[in-house]
């Protein structure tokens, strides 16, 4: 049967403005990962922090104080602050003067339990683990049955991502904060009424389930790893560690947390 495939409009055909939106679209998408990396370095340098420390708004002055950046490269910070500004994480409320939006918000340190700080998070998804993994894309989509490369993560490290994080320490200590990052159990209490174990599988160093514990002290918490893993945490004693395979064994509780688990693994799973 014939396919009904509607043909797309010949470059010829489109008006000058319709030229200029789909040229500023492109440009847009070619260099939309430098937002990430503005985005990194505002990290890096500890912007939103410093802000934060002067109040929520500080000038271009105030920051060149606050942030280790050398005077020789002070015309760029501007530079980089007005890309920030365009895509929303600081505003400028007066000229010169840059204040924290609710993005950025998310990115200050010197925060309380009560609050959330996703910086280590957006560091390690910034980070040069991805990136250089997501550059291997096109390579492993053309390259057919490679057992070495399973996934374009692999091709570029030559492991997989939990095999990077057992024989990498900066890239487990950048892991395990990001994972870190995103505890939310306040507001929540229901959900815990009646319970009185809990296991959190795959749960890391065990940022979350202490966060549970400390929460809501009646619920026994432990947390099933990976061998790798549970001999780098260090014992405090307030959570259990299983060191195991959850393929094959998940120790009994009343409530098994899967929290940030399955993106790994392929659709069989
Ligand atoms: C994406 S992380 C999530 C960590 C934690 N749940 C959190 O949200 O912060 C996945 C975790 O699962 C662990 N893991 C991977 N395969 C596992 C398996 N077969 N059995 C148990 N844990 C596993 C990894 O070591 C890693 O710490």
């Amino acid at each position: 049967m014939a396919q009904n495939h509607s043909t797309p409009p010949m470059i010829a055909t489109l008006t000058s403005a319709e030229l200029l939106q789909a040229q500023a679209q492109l440009w847009c998408h070619t260099f939309g990962y430098l937002k990430s990396m503005a985005l990194q370095s505002a990290i890096k340098l500890g912007i939103p922090t410093a802000i934060h420390r002067c109040g929520g708004a500080a000038s271009l002055s105030e920051l060149h104080v606050a942030l280790p950046v050398p005077a020789s490269k002070r015309p760029c910070l501007s530079r980089l602050m007005k890309l920030l500004i365009a895509m929303g994480v600081f505003g400028e409320g007066e000229p010169g003067v840059y204040s924290l939006t609710p993005v950025s918000r998310l990115l200050v340190e010197d925060v309380d339990d009560s609050q959330t700080c996703l910086s280590q998070f957006t560091a390690m998804a910034t980070s040069p683990f991805h990136f250089a993994a997501s550059q291997r894309l096109p390579e492993w989509l053309k390259n057919e049955d490679d057992a070495a490369a399973e996934t374009p993560f692999m091709m570029a490290h030559g492991a997989g991502f939990f095999g990077c994080t057992s024989r990498d320490l900066e890239f487990s200590e950048l892991f395990n904060e990001a994972m870190g990052a995103e505890i939310v159990v306040r507001e929540c209490a229901e959900v815990f009424a009646g319970v009185t174990s809990l296991v959190d599988v795959g749960g890391g160093d065990g940022t979350t389930v202490k966060a549970i514990a400390k929460a809501f002290p009646h619920v026994r918490c432990s947390v099933l790893e990976l061998p790798q893993v549970v001999d780098g945490v260090p014992v405090d004693g307030t959570v259990e560690f299983v060191a195991g395979d959850m393929m094959e064994f998940i120790p009994p509780a009343d409530v098994v947390l899967l929290k940030v688990r399955v993106w790994p693994w392929n659709s069989t799973y």
